[in-house]
């Protein structure tokens, strides 16, 4: 079968499911999310297994981010369920550094510091040992010397490592990335992603959307492809054949995003 005739009958192949004893971080239940009733992401069922490294591509506009954000409790969905697998405040969630705020008067140790938030509380003490915590983050990630710098004056790359500093004091046992190397030089994006090699090594639970295919085939095991409704899911070699991603460019040409709920059961 050609791709073209692929993309015209296409299939919503089975999504992955969490392997029956194993543990689970986060299951979906025929999840539809949107605005204002409107579906952005609908049918989704499956799970993702606790300690897996998932990644989530998809044309723009195909509900990547929609997706991340109702994990991270963000957004609550419209229809169906999702099930985490460890109480929220063990998630910890990246936005897409387009969403952030940099006129924030913060600067980098404050920021970091803000990761321990679920466990000494916004006005708690930071003892010796926090303290400590946080100066490791800062330095894994290369930005000692750069503590009382307000986040408005520091580099794209630079406010990134940041926020991956924030990150790792948070101590999650999911962790939900959205964009996480959009715009970083080389350097930086390998920098960060041995930080997402080492969550992985500690079975922590990984889901990240992604734009650049190479990165996703050599990092991230498993990728759940989306075009507002899942295309295909599971090992990352066999989500993105040619076949599977024109399947997600004319599904997402093909969409309506004013329609409504769709009744086709998932
Ligand atoms: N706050 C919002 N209010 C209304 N509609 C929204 C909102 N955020 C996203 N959408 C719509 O939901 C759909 C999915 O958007 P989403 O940002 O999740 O896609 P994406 O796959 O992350 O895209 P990109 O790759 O461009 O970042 C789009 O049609 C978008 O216009």
């Amino acid at each position: 079968m050609s791709a073209d005739q692929a993309a015209s009958a296409v299939v919503v192949l089975p999504v992955q499911a969490a392997p029956a004893d194993g543990p689970v971080a986060v299951r979906f239940d025929n999840v539809t999310l949107g605005y204002d009733r409107h579906p952005a992401v609908h049918h989704l069922d499956g799970a993702l297994a606790g300690g897996s490294l998932t990644a989530v591509v998809g044309p723009n506009g195909a509900g990547k981010s929609t997706l991340l954000k109702s994990i991270a409790g963000l957004i609550k969905p419209l229809g169906g369920r999702i099930r985490l697998g460890q109480p929220r405040e063990r998630v910890a969630y990246l936005p897409q550094l387009s969403d952030l705020d940099r006129s924030f008067p913060i600067g980098v140790y404050d920021l970091v510091a803000m990761g321990l938030w679920h466990r000494v509380g916004v006005f708690g003490r930071i003892g010796r040992r926090e303290a400590g915590r946080i100066e490791d983050a800062i330095a894994a990630v290369g930005l000692t010397g750069f503590e009382r710098r307000p986040i408005g004056k520091l580099s794209g790359g630079q406010l990134q490592r940041a926020l991956f500093a924030r990150l790792l004091v948070q101590d999650a046992a999911l962790i939900v990335l959205d964009e996480p190397f959009n715009a970083l030089d080389a350097k930086t994006t390998a920098d960060l992603l041995d930080l997402v090699h080492r969550w992985h090594r500690e079975e922590r639970t990984v889901i990240a959307a992604l734009h650049d295919l190479a990165t996703v085939e050599q990092t991230f095991p498993e990728t759940l492809l989306i075009a507002r409704e899942p295309v295909a899911w599971g090992r990352t070699a066999s989500v993105l054949t040619p076949e599977n991603l024109l399947s997600a460019r004319r599904m997402i040409e093909a969409s309506d995003p004013h329609a409504r709920a769709c009744d086709r059961a998932a």
